[in-house]
């Protein structure tokens, strides 16, 4: 039987424990604090993040990552993204050789601009082969609630793939492969800074037409920083891109957008983070995805307004004319 430890007891981390228990996965869980992880393990309940949700009476938890990781055939990380590189330090000694490490993340590290799977392979000195990506249109609201929803199983070796894909795949969850990681990590990372970009404007009362006109203009900063650092164009016409842009964008259940939009009503920026319990990758990943666009001269205007309105206090009708303001091009995807 195929052994999982995930970790991080958060919505998604929970969430995906639970998807692949119910996929027949030995599913352990590692988390932080012992009363979560109590009452995942004695009251199959996550009452922080999912409270009133059944979990499967199989799901184990624990606060000793040693235990979690003992026998792991599969190790899925879904800390932020921010805390990555720290937590695997931590958990290095423990990791079982041969073990396939997963992200579930869609951040970029402040700092180094690395890709979560590239902080996994750094970190716990292991090749690409043996990391994965999963990623793609995954609200956890909806998921919890059993509504179908579809993902991405992304890794450079099609065995690993595929033996994850079957370890995730569910009659409600719809799990597809995809070799292009890079693709499938940044699609997954910048679509929560222009679902920033959308919220603000939703915020603001702008109206659909300019939500529609930053996803799509949004997909093609993803596609131009894409085509950079070598993804596949096609990976963002598919889940991981397309798919979990309109989906983060569009859904008021996204913790990206909910932040923009609280923005975009005129709360501070001290009030919209107080206001925000779980983790927005957006917000930091903002920066190291500008960063990491300056580095391989790639133009992201929407993602640069999104810094200056989230960091550096830009009033978000400035960010509108701004990017109104800008000299008449052709349109050009990617
Ligand atoms: N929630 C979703 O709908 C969803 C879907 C797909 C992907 N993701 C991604 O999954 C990742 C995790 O997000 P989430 O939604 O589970 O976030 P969350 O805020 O719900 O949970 C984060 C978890 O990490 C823990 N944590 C926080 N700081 C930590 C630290 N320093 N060390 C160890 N643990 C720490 C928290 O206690 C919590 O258990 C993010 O990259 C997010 O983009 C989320
Ligand atoms: O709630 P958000 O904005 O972190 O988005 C959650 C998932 O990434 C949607 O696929």
């Amino acid at each position: 039987m195929t052994k999982a430890a995930v970790f991080g007891t958060g919505s998604w981390g929970t969430t995906f424990a639970m998807i692949l228990a119910q996929a027949g996965t030995r599913t352990t869980l590692w988390g932080r604090r012992a009363d979560i992880v109590q009452a995942i393990d004695r009251r199959h309940e996550n009452p922080d993040y999912l409270p009133g949700v059944g979990l499967p009476e199989t799901l184990r938890a624990t606060t000793d990552p040693a235990e979690a990781l003992d026998g792991a055939d599969f190790v899925l990380l879904a800390v932020p993204s921010q805390t990555l590189r720290a937590n695997l330090s931590a958990w290095k000694p423990d990791l079982p050789a041969g073990a396939v490490l997963v992200s579930l993340m869609k951040g970029i590290e402040l700092g180094t601009t690395k890709r979560m799977s590239e902080v996994i392979c750094e970190v716990a000195e292991v090749p690409p082969e043996r990391v994965a990506v999963v990623s793609g249109p995954n609200l956890v609201g909806e998921i919890v609630r059993g509504q179908p929803a579809a993902t991405v199983v992304a890794c450079p070796d099609e065995q690993v793939m595929e033996r994850l894909q079957t370890a995730c795949h569910l009659p409600w969850f719809r799990a597809y492969t995809n070799p292009d990681v890079v693709g499938v990590e940044l699609g997954g990372a910048v679509k929560n800074v222009i679902a920033l970009a959308v919220g603000v404007a939703t915020g603001m009362g702008l109206g659909d037409n300019v939500g529609a006109t930053l996803m799509t203009r949004g997909l093609a900063e993803i596609a131009r920083l894409g085509a950079a650092l070598g993804a596949d164009p096609h990976t963002f016409a598919g889940l991981a891109g397309m798919g979990d842009l309109v989906a983060t964008c569009t859904s008021p259940l996204s913790r990206n957008r909910t932040f923009g939009e609280n923005l975009g009503r005129g709360m501070t920026l001290a009030e919209v983070v107080a206001a925000t319990k779980q983790t927005a990758e957006g917000v930091k990943s903002c920066e190291s995805v500008l960063e990491l666009a300056r580095k391989h001269d790639v133009e992201m205007p929407i993602t640069e307004v999104v810094v200056a309105v989230v960091h550096d206090g830009m009033p978000p009708a400035e960010a509108a004319m701004l990017l109104m303001s800008r000299t008449p091009k052709p349109e050009r995807y990617g």
